[in-house]
Formats: structure tokens, C-alpha cells, sequence
């Protein structure tokens, strides 16, 4: 791997703290890290770079996934880590953040490589990128690349306009969007899991799988987000990214090579297939609600419109589901439905493939056969069966075969993605086109949004969502699989240890 200066705006924030710090640490004492490689965060106020170590070191013991208990280990990576303040906003920064990374590159013997992460608020996007050019800093003799976090623009135009302004900057194939659960280890397994297994990649189409089920459920409210989360929603906050990805991803045909260029080429293809929605179809295929007070997990919770930040009268959707068609010629006529929400029964990412009956028109099953994927907090799969009830051999019961990891070991989703990009490797990162694709596809939903052209359904908090939800599923002679509390007795499910945010 090459040398590189990993250089981090948004370096005293949240998920620096949170997520990349502990990723960066973690991938050190994996030995994933380059041999030489120079750490430079940012944030405005002056502090020394001892300080700030020991604020790095800080985050390390809260949030690092591995045991932080092997002190060289610890001083190795701090000493990589240089801190400068800056503004943003101020151009001459720029020439001094320069000559800090210039100095630790010759220091370190690192060739010019660097990665500009952009962990900050998305309205400073663009002017960072035209500082850094102006300042030289893009200028070098080594490769350049952007890590970007989400969100990528508020809408199709916005997003446009800040991908118009990255490019005058970085090519594409220099900017790594970040979206976190293409970095979830199911998540980068899926294709594996089709490729790989016969006897589900003989049945991946509309011959055999009756409809696909993708559910992003969270047992949090809006927590301390209000100001974003009221402006965004969920459709912004999870749909056009995180679902429409998994979509994507779960969809796509086997690419020939597993690499960026193929696997991005597939995605697109499914986006380019979507059925587009319009006034008309938007009311029957999409559910907006929002969360009233309730219970989660036995303790009461205020309803969305009284958190704090909350406008009273916010008709802001806290969760979404959505039915969706791809025209191609494997899946027409296979529903997709995407569901999430906050504030709901329990805290689970997963993708249910229900399979059709085997033979048309004759029932000989209580239970179609299901592929469930579950990929947070639990991440493995199972696949339920049907067999003979030994009481009564008439009748039939469902049986399922699991096969779920610890989770203890594997890498978080943001380990993957750093290292990743690192490497150069931009499979599981977001192309502009599935960005742009993907922004189409939940333009025409925003503007019947903001004309209040739809219902807002309402669901009490600790439910699985408002009752039309379930009602789009019926309609088509289907139910969402596994709401029901005893579903989960083959896995245990795991309590949310910290409200998630990422
Ligand atoms: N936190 C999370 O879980 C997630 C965050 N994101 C995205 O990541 C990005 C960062 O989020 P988060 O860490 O939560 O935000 P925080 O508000 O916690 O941190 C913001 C960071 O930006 C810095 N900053 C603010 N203004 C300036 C300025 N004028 N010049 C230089 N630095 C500045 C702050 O530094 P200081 O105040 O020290 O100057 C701080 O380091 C956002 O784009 C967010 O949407 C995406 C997914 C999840
Ligand atoms: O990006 C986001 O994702 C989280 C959910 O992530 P998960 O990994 O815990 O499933 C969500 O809480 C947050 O609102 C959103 O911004």
C-alpha cells in the first residue's frame, strides 16, 4: 500500500470522534495501514497537537471496536496525528495547513499521495475544494482523493451544482462518496452470496422470487439531529442513499469482474430500469408517516412533534415505505418494497427474498420459502424451509436454517470504507451517476412532499410503522415478513448499545 497523508476537515467533530479516528486506529493495529502515512485533522480553535492526541486517544477508549490496551500500539498512531487549526473559510489556512503537510511528508518520506476527507458541514463542500486548489494544496506530485460525507446535495439540482463544482477539482474517479452501508459486511457480501451459491443464483429473478423486502428500522427518535432531520426526513436521511443502495445492490446482475467499473455499471443499470413515479402513481406506491408517542421498549417516548427542535405543526416524514418496479427483463413484475423509520419496534437492517409458490395456483405450503439477510445489528442469513409437523404429519411447518456471526470481529462499515479508499478502490463507494440516478428517482416524491400532495400517516413510536404501509404490501397478496416479536427466536437480537447516528 502506498505512503499517504490522510488530511481530515471536521477533525474535532462528531464522527470523527465517533467513527473515523476509531476506523483509522483499528486498520493501524490490523497492520492496514500504509508503512508511512501522516494524520492532519482540522478544526478551528488553537490547540497543540498533544492536546489533541490525548482528545484522539479519548475517542479511541470510548468507541474503538478493538480492545485499546496495548499502549505502544496507542503512541504509534497518535504520533501520526498532527493537529492545525483552521477556518474554512479563510483562504490563507490553506497555505498554512500546506506547509504542515509538505513538512510531515519530507519528514516521513511520503510521496505525495493525499486524501482530503470532508467530515464537515456539506455547505462548506464546495469552498474547501476551491481552496484546496487555489492553495496548491491539489497540486501534488503524488494521487489526490476526496473522501466525501453525506449528504450530497438536499435535492437533483443541488446535487448537481455541488458535483459540477467537486469536478472542476477531482475527476470522478478521485472522489469517494460515502455512503456507510455499502461498507456493512453483508452488505459488501451480497454479491458474493448470489455468485457463489448455486442454489440462489439459479433462483435470482421473476421466475422464482415473488417479491423483495428492504427494511431499515431504528428504535431511535431524532435525537439532538432536529435542525438537519426536520429539513431532510426520512426519504433525504435514509431513502435516497442507504435504501436505494441496498436496492441497488441486492438487484443488480452479476457483474462478469467484481470491481468498481463493472459493479457500478450494474448498479446503474438497475437505476436506469426504475419505474419513475409521478403525481399519479406517487399516492398509491409511497407511505409517508410520521412517529406519535409511544413506547420503546417499555419506556415511554414523546411523538416526533414535541422533541426538542421539533416545529410543532412539522409535517416531516419520520418513515417511509415504498414500493418500487424494475422494468428489465429479470425482475418486471417482481414488487420491491423499502421500509424505514425511526422510533419503530426494533433496530434492524434487513432484505427478505420471498420465493414464489412452486407450482402456480396450487397451495402446497403454509409458508412460502424465504432468503432473510440480515445485516444490522445482526448480520447474517437464514433461510426458512417447510417441513412436516412431527404432531400432525398433515400438516406442514415452517423450519428455518441460520447461520449468523458473532459480529465482535468484523470491521465496521467506515474501517472498510477508509481502507478502501486508501487502496483506491471505489467499488463500494457511490458514483455520481447512482447519485444523480438516485435523485431522479425521489425528486418527483420531495416536490408531492412539499406541495402536502400525500397523506401523512401517523404511527405510534415503538410500532412497526402506520397501518398503510402494511395495507401497500396487501394489496399485492403480500405481508412484511418477520414484524411479529417472535420472529427473531432463532437470533438473538441485540439491544442498540449507542444510539446510532451514522
Ligand atoms: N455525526 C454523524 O453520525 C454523521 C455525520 N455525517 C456527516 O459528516 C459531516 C460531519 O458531521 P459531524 O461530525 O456530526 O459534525 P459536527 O458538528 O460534530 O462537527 C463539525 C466539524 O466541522 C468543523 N467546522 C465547523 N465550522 C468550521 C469552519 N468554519 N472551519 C473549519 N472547521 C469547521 C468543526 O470544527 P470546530 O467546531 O472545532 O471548528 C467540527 O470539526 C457532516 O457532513 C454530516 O452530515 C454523516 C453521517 C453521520
Ligand atoms: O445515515 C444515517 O444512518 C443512520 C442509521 O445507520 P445504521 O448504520 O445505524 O443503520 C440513521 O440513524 C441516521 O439518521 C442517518 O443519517
Amino acid at each position: 500500500m502506498e505512503n499517504m497523508s490522510f488530511i481530515l476537515y471536521g477533525g474535532t467533530g462528531d464522527l470523527a470522534k465517533r467513527k473515523i479516528y476509531p476506523a483509522l486506529f483499528n486498520l493501524y493495529i490490523d497492520h492496514k495501514m500504509p508503512e508511512s502515512f501522516s494524520i492532519i485533522a482540522m478544526g478551528r480553535k488553537e490547540q497543540s497537537h498533544a492536546d489533541f492526541q490525548q482528545i484522539v486517544a479519548n475517542s479511541l477508549q470510548t468507541f474503538s471496536r478493538r480492545k485499546v490496551n496495548d499502549p505502544a500500539a496507542v503512541n504509534g498512531f497518535l504520533e501520526s496525528i498532527r493537529y492545525c487549526s483552521l477556518n474554512v473559510n479563510h483562504p490563507e489556512d490553506y497555505h498554512k495547513l500546506r506547509g504542515m503537510v509538505e513538512s510531515r511528508e519530507k519528514e516521513l518520506n511520503i510521496s505525495g499521495n493525499r486524501i482530503f476527507y470532508l467530515s464537515v458541514a456539506p455547505e462548506f463542500f464546495e469552498t474547501i475544494a476551491s481552496n484546496l486548489k487555489d492553495s496548491g494544496l491539489t497540486a501534488t506530485t503524488g494521487w489526490k482523493r476526496l473522501i466525501i460525507e453525506k449528504p450530497f446535495g438536499r435535492d437533483l439540482e443541488s446535487a448537481r451544482h455541488l458535483n459540477r463544482e467537486l469536478s472542476k477539482v477531482f475527476d470522478e474517479e478521485e472522489i469517494y462518496r460515502i455512503d456507510h452501508y455499502l461498507g456493512k459486511p453483508m452488505v459488501q457480501n451480497l454479491e458474493i452470496l448470489e455468485s457463489s451459491n448455486p442454489i440462489l443464483k439459479a433462483l435470482w429473478s421473476n421466475h422464482h422470487i415473488a417479491n423483495v423486502q428492504i427494511t431499515a428500522s431504528e428504535t431511535v427518535g431524532v435525537e439532538e439531529r432536529a435542525g438537519y432531520y426536520d429539513n431532510s426526513g426520512a426519504i433525504r436521511d435514509m431513502v435516497q442513499n442507504h435504501m436505494l443502495q441496498l436496492l441497488m445492490m441486492i438487484s443488480m446482475r452479476l457483474p462478469r469482474k467484481s470491481d468498481a467499473t463493472e459493479v457500478r455499471m450494474k448498479k446503474r443499470n438497475v437505476m436506469e430500469s426504475l419505474r419513475p413515479l409521478d403525481k399519479e402513481t406517487i399516492a398509491s406506491n409511497v407511505i409517508r408517516g410520521q412517529y406519535t408517542e409511544g413506547e420503546i421498549q417499555g419506556k415511554p417516548v414523546p411523538g416526533y412533534t414535541v422533541e426538542p427542535g421539533v416545529p410543532a405543526n412539522s409535517k416531516n416524514d419520520t418513515f417511509i415505505a415504498l414500493r418500487l418496479w424494475i422494468d428489465n427483463y429479470f425482475w418486471s413484475d417482481v414488487p420491491f418494497y423499502i421500509r424505514t423509520g425511526k422510533r419503530m419496534k426494533e433496530k434492524s437492517t434487513r432484505i427478505v427474498i420471498e420465493f414464489k409458490e412452486p407450482l402456480k395456483g396450487q397451495t402446497t405450503t403454509n409458508d412460502p420459502n424465504l432468503l432473510v439477510i440480515e445485516i444490522n445489528p445482526n448480520e447474517g442469513i437464514f433461510i426458512q424451509l417447510n417441513k412436516k409437523d412431527p404432531m400432525n404429519n398433515e400438516k406442514l411447518e415452517p423450519m428455518r436454517v441460520n447461520c449468523f456471526s458473532s459480529g465482535e470481529e468484523l470491521p465496521e462499515a467506515y474501517e472498510n470504507l477508509i481502507f478502501d479508499a486508501i487502496r483506491g478502490d471505489s467499488t463500494f463507494f457511490a458514483h455520481w451517476d447512482e447519485v444523480e440516478l438516485s435523485w431522479e428517482y425521489v425528486q418527483p416524491i420531495l416536490d408531492a412532499f412539499e406541495q402536502d400532495s400525500i397523506p401523512l400517516s401517523y404511527y405510534p413510536a415503538g410500532s412497526n410503522g402506520p397501518e398503510a404501509s402494511d395495507k401497500l404490501v396487501q394489496a399485492d397478496g403480500f405481508k412484511w415478513w418477520l414484524d411479529k416479536p417472535d420472529h427473531a427466536g432463532q437470533a438473538e437480537q441485540k439491544e442498540e448499545a449507542v444510539p446510532a447516528q451514522v
